[in-house]
C-alpha cells in the first residue's frame, strides 16, 4: 500500500466504513504527530503546527485548503497568532475514515515544505499593537 500522504480521498456517504481499531493501529505510526481526540464522543485527528508569524501561519492555512479543494474533504482549523491547529473527521459518519489519515500526511507534508522557506516579518511601523506590547505572548 502506497503511503498516506501519496494515496487519494474516496467518495464517503454515511454508509462508508469508519476506520476499525487494526486499521488505526496500522495508520497512526505514519502521522505520529497527530493526536486522536474524541470531543463530544466523535473521534477526531488533532494537530497543532507553530509558526513565526500570522503571516506565514495564514499562508499554511491556505495551502490546507488548497489540498482540502482538491481532495473534496475538508478540515476544521483554527488560524492564531504562529499558530495553527487543524482537525480532520468524516462528518458522513460522524467519526474517522481513512480519508481523515490521508488528509492529516498531507497537511504533514505542507508544514514540511514550508519549514526553512519562513521569514518573519518584519517590524514595519511604529504604532502599531506589536509596539504596544499587545501581542499576548
Ligand atoms: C458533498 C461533499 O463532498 C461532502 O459534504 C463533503 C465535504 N467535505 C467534507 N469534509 C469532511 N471532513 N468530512 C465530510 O464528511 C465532508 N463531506
Amino acid at each position: 500500500m502506497a503511503q498516506l500522504n501519496q494515496q487519494k480521498c474516496e467518495a464517503c456517504t454515511k454508509n462508508s466504513s469508519p476506520v476499525s481499531q487494526e486499521e488505526i493501529a496500522k495508520l497512526k505510526p505514519e502521522i505520529p504527530d497527530w493526536n486522536l481526540i474524541q470531543p463530544e464522543g466523535e473521534a477526531h485527528l488533532e494537530r497543532s503546527y507553530e509558526f513565526p508569524d500570522f503571516k506565514t501561519a495564514i499562508a499554511f492555512t491556505n495551502r490546507v485548503g488548497e489540498i482540502a479543494e482538491e481532495q473534496g474533504h475538508h478540515p476544521a482549523i483554527l488560524t492564531e497568532y504562529g499558530k495553527v491547529t487543524v482537525t480532520w473527521w468524516t462528518h458522513a459518519i460522524s467519526g474517522l475514515h481513512k480519508n481523515d489519515f490521508i488528509m492529516a500526511a498531507k497537511t504533514d507534508d505542507i508544514a514540511s515544505q514550508m519549514a526553512g522557506s519562513t521569514t518573519p516579518t518584519d517590524f514595519v511601523e511604529v504604532g502599531d499593537c506589536r509596539t504596544n506590547g499587545n501581542l499576548n505572548r
